[in-house]
């Protein structure tokens, strides 16, 4: 069992990806939105792109939709109405939506004409026909108003359920083995990721909600009413409303570009600032050592500077496309009484009496009024387009690096215990042969570095700060690739068989019995109470039990406030304790404890005979291992054996 293949940088096959490319394309073409002194995102040290109504907008919005409209098994086509079909299709919910839009519209359809009705029988003093009629009309009324409040209902519903489609599929691709890890550390990296999927794609539902709600009918909608309108004013009323339709079009299409981009680079700017904030939690206890308020108040000044001065391009380019649709809408009321104007003047209604006329004024205004109010709707979602237009590049920007990310992985037979995949390696051993280690820098850290861990060997690891102690791990975890050679692992390891623990204590938000079990937390399997206090015990953290009450009351970050750092790290070890694992890795996870309990841990892990490959600073527990491996930091190694190999 091996993985062997080239170290090739994610970042060049990025590069090359199709979107990407396009985008470069057309940098060059348009001018960027200044988007400064960047804290904390890996954006700032790349080239800015420029985001725009374009193809690369259809692109990705076709693929959302996908999404949205895709069959997950062979049995279940999207429409199928099976409950697995409609739980991961929108289809069912959209028809929904439309059937009970076209439903009020047809309610609004007939109070419009109310007006006229009413201009009947007042203008005729018809009180029979007035009594009659009141009574329909309240109904009438009645059930618009439950209707529009339905729609809206189900407007939530829909974007609810675009919410969750859409960042379900985005967990499933960026929240798997690997693929987290390379997306994260990719040179190419999206910024911000968790604000793109935790706030983004519920504002892009909520814009595809309002565009579908105003637009997905209005075709059949401005057909209708250009027919009505046609047969009271002639081919001239309809041409000249959609004459002032295609001039209002071109005039937003214009607008809305710049917006595009000036939304994304807000969006950009929000998660910057936020991401200030969360730093300024997590570190408040550093810098309030350092005294570094006045740096972090000026930081976060600069922050909200940039973020401000974002959203003011936001709403100045928004500016001339409100101006130029809220003038489309009065200007439409307008034209709607000139063309009702023209058969009038043009002496069509001559024949009729005043009653008849005020009737046939009010019902064909409403009809030219409803077919222009139809067209303003559609303008007037030229807002929401460029905010879909910034959130789906946003949303789509994390899909592109994952799809590079999965692309970079599934051209490497990458080996990795948890996912079993084997070949016909059936040593009991670790085996490194020939490895050559090259950072994302392009520095050699190790090279034909050969070693051999057996399931009884004790492996310590030293060396200097950077020399690649750590990058060996990521190697053997198949996190990182090697260059040249290859490392073998048992076939018959488990998951489970191999425990690792990070020098930073990663603590997950639950119970105790949660934190002991990640990251095989399963119903099947739990850890009892009486061992969860001999796991406490051992590892010298029996008061654990009076702060938490119960072993299964949940917390967040107060296990960082509860525990100290080497608190935390001995917490870390229990899951080894648990587990009992073949082979355990200590990425200096011992860095924080005092020696005694360092001494205390490494002698337990000696009498359950696990086999410890071990990074560390210090050199009490040096002691504890029978193989020393050092990097020189240049490439070059040496292997020692101690007095406890013997
Ligand atoms: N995700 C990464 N992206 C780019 N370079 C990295 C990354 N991780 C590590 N490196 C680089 O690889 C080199 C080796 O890092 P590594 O973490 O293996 O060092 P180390 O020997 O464990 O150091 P220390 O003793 O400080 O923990 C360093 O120069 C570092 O800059």
């Amino acid at each position: 069992m091996w993985y062997s293949y080239p170290f090739r940088s994610i970042a060049t096959l990025i590069n090359n990806n199709n979107i990407h490319s396009e985008q470069q394309q057309e940098e060059e073409q348009e001018p960027m939105i200044d988007l400064t002194s960047q804290q904390h995102s890996s954006s700032t040290q790349k080239k800015k792109s420029h985001y725009s109504f374009d193809r690369i907008f259809l692109k990705r919005l076709y693929r959302l939709l996908q999404v949205l409209f895709r069959s997950t098994s062979n049995q279940d086509r999207f429409y199928s109405l099976s409950l697995k079909a409609r739980q991961n299709s929108i289809f069912w919910l959209y028809i929904a939506f439309i059937t009970i839009s076209c439903g009020t519209e047809i309610l609004y359809y007939y109070v419009g004409l109310m007006p006229s009705r009413f201009y009947g029988v007042l203008s005729s003093k018809d009180l029979p026909g007035f009594t009659r009629f009141i009574i329909p009309c309240i109904i009438l009324v009645f059930g618009a108003a439950a209707g529009k409040s339905l729609l809206s209902f189900m407007g939530e519903l829909f974007s609810l359920k675009i919410r969750r489609l859409l960042t379900q599929y985005v967990h499933d691709c960026y929240i798997k083995p690997k693929t987290l890890y390379s997306v994260v550390t990719s040179p190419n990296a999206p910024d911000n990721p968790d604000q793109r999927i935790a706030q983004d794609i519920d504002k892009f539902a909520d814009a595809l909600k309002g565009i579908v709600e105003n637009l997905i009918i209005a075709p059949f909608l401005v057909a209708y009413y250009t027919w009505k309108c046609w047969a009271v004013t002639g081919f001239l009323g309809p041409f000249m409303i959609y004459g002032y339709f295609i001039v209002g079009s071109i005039l937003s299409q214009m607008l809305i570009r710049p917006i595009v981009n000036a939304v994304f680079y807000k969006e950009l700017a929000e998660g910057n600032f936020r991401f200030l904030h969360v730093r300024l939690r997590q570190f408040a206890e550093a810098i309030a050592f350092s005294r570094g308020e006045c740096e972090e108040h000026t930081r976060a000044k600069e922050s909200l500077n940039i973020l401000l001065d974002n959203q003011r391009k936001v709403v100045n380019r928004e500016l001339p496309l409100h101006l130029s649709n809220e003038s489309f809408s009065y200007f439409g009321s307008i034209l709607s009484y000139l063309i009702v104007a023209m058969p009038i003047f043009a002496g069509t209604f001559d024949d009729k009496d005043p009653s008849e006329l005020s009737e046939i004024i009010s019902k064909n205004s409403f009809f030219c009024m409803y077919l222009i109010f139809r067209f303003t709707v559609i303008i007037e979602q030229s807002v929401k387009l460029s905010d879909l237009a910034g959130y789906a590049a946003r949303i789509g920007e994390v899909l592109e690096v994952i799809d590079d990310v999965d692309d970079e992985l599934d051209h490497i037979s990458v080996y990795h215990p948890i996912m079993g995949d084997l070949d016909d390696y059936d040593s009991s051993s670790i085996l490194f042969e020939n490895v050559e280690l090259i950072s994302p820098q392009g520095k050699q850290l190790v090279s034909n570095f050969n070693l051999e861990i057996s399931n009884t060997d004790r492996v310590v690891i030293l060396g200097p700060n950077g020399s690649g102690k750590s990058s060996l791990l990521r190697a053997l975890a198949g996190l990182w690739h090697c260059s040249t050679g290859r490392i073998r692992i048992p076939k018959d390891i488990l998951g489970k068989d191999f425990v690792f623990l990070p020098q930073i204590p990663y603590l997950i938000d639950g119970s105790l019995r949660e934190q002991i079990m990640y990251p095989y937390n399963s119903s099947s399997m739990t850890v009892s109470d009486i061992q969860i206090r001999e796991l406490l015990h051992q590892v010298q953290l029996s008061h654990l039990e009076e702060m938490i009450q119960s072993f299964d009351a949940r917390f967040g970050e107060e296990w960082q406030k509860m525990l100290s750092p080497g608190e935390q790290q001995r917490l870390m070890f229990t899951r080894i304790l648990y587990w009992k694992p073949r082979f355990a890795v200590l990425d200096e996870a011992t860095s924080a404890m005092d020696t005694n309990s360092e001494t205390h841990l490494y002698n337990i892990l000696n009498d359950m005979n696990i086999s410890i490959i071990s990074i560390s600073h210090h050199v009490n527990i040096i002691d504890y291992h029978n193989k020393i491996v050092t990097l020189d930091g240049l490439g070059g190694y040496k292997v020692d054996e101690t007095s406890l190999s013997k």
